[in-house]
C-alpha cells in the first residue's frame, strides 16, 4: 500500500526547571516547564529503520538545563527564544523548533512592608505563558498567561438573549460573574520588555472587568481586549479564553425560605466557554 508521511514533529514535554538567579540584594526565582517541539527533515525515522537524524528527546531536556547555565533565565521569553534559536542553529535537519513555556509564580514575601531577600509564597493556579517559533530566517513570540482566577459578586447581568421552548434560564440584572482567564498575545517586536508589558495585559484585564457592567461575559472579554490593545502598542491581536463559571441561586423556596440572591451553589460542571480572537485595525 502506498502511503505519505504528510506532516509530522516531535520533542519533549514537561521539561521542568527551578531557576535561581543571585543578585546581591536579593535572589529572583522561576519555576518552569518547557515543551519543545521539532519540525524539519526527520522522514526517514518514520519511514526507515534510520535514526541518524533525530536528536533524542533526552537531550532536549538536557538543553533545557544547558541554556539555563550558558544564558540564565531573565524572563521566560527570552529563555524560550535561546532554546528555539539553539535547536535551529546547532541541527541543519532543523527546519523549525517550537519552545512553549508555562512559569508557575512565586511571589516574594513582604515582612514588615520590606519584600524579603530569598522567600516566597506559591500555590496559586496562575501562570505566565509564552511560545516561541524559530526557523533559519524568522522568530514570532507569543506572550500570554493562564489560570488567573476571577469572581465579582454584582455589576454582572444576563438579559435579552434568545428565548424558544427549551429556555428556563431567568433573566438577571445581578449575578456573580466568576472566570479563570486565559490569554495569549502577539509580540510582534520579539526584544520588547515582555515582562514588563504582561504586567500591564494583567492590569488592563482586571480593572475592566472589576470595574464595568458586565452585559454578558462576551461583551466583559470584548471590553477586556479593547482596553489591551488600547494601552499596548506593542500588541496587535489577544486572543481571550473565559469560561463562564456559574453560581446559580440555590432553590431554597422548597424549603419555605427565600434567596435574597446571596445563597448559590457553585456548578464546576458544566460551563460556558467563551473565546474571542480581537486585533486592532490597521
Ligand atoms: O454571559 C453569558 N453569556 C452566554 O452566552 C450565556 N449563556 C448562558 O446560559 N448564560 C450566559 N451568560
Amino acid at each position: 500500500m502506498a502511503v505519505t508521511l504528510s506532516k509530522h514533529s516531535y520533542g519533549k514535554s514537561h521539561v521542568c526547571l527551578s531557576y535561581i538567579s543571585r543578585k546581591e540584594d536579593r535572589h529572583d526565582f522561576i519555576q518552569l516547564s518547557a515543551e519543545i517541539s521539532l519540525e524539519g527533515k526527520f522522514d526517514d525515522a518514520y519511514t526507515s529503520d534510520d535514526n541518524s537524524k533525530v536528536v533524542p528527546t533526552d537531550t532536549m531536556k538536557n538543553t533545557v538545563y544547558a541554556i539555563a547555565r550558558m544564558h540564565g533565565v531573565d524572563s521566560i521569553e527570552d529563555f524560550a527564544k535561546n532554546l528555539a534559536v539553539h535547536f535551529c542553529q546547532t541541527y541543519d535537519q532543523v527546519e523549525s523548533a517550537t519552545v512553549s513555556v508555562s512559569e508557575q509564580l512565586w511571589t516574594r514575601i513582604d515582612c514588615d512592608g520590606q519584600p524579603h531577600g530569598h522567600a516566597f509564597t506559591g500555590g496559586g493556579s496562575e501562570q505566565n505563558t509564552c511560545c516561541v517559533s524559530a526557523s533559519a530566517d524568522s522568530i514570532t513570540m507569543h506572550s500570554g498567561l493562564k489560570g488567573l482566577k476571577v469572581l465579582k459578586t454584582t455589576e454582572s447581568g444576563f438579559e435579552g438573549y434568545s428565548k424558544d421552548q427549551l429556555t428556563t434560564l431567568a433573566e438577571t440584572k445581578d449575578r456573580i460573574f466568576a472566570t479563570t482567564i486565559t490569554a495569549e498575545w502577539d509580540c510582534g517586536n520579539v526584544s520588547e520588555d515582555w515582562t514588563a508589558i504582561r504586567i500591564l495585559v494583567r492590569s488592563k484585564l482586571l480593572e475592566i472587568f472589576a470595574h464595568r457592567y458586565s452585559p454578558s461575559v462576551q461583551r466583559t472579554l470584548h471590553e477586556m481586549a479593547e482596553a489591551v490593545l488600547d494601552s499596548c502598542p506593542a500588541i496587535s491581536e489577544i486572543t481571550l479564553n473565559m469560561p463562564n463559571q456559574h453560581h446559580i441561586p440555590a432553590d431554597i423556596a422548597k424549603l419555605g425560605l427565600q434567596n435574597h440572591n446571596d445563597i448559590f451553589v457553585p456548578t464546576p460542571e458544566p460551563f460556558g466557554v467563551i473565546e474571542a480572537t480581537i486585533r486592532r485595525d490597521g
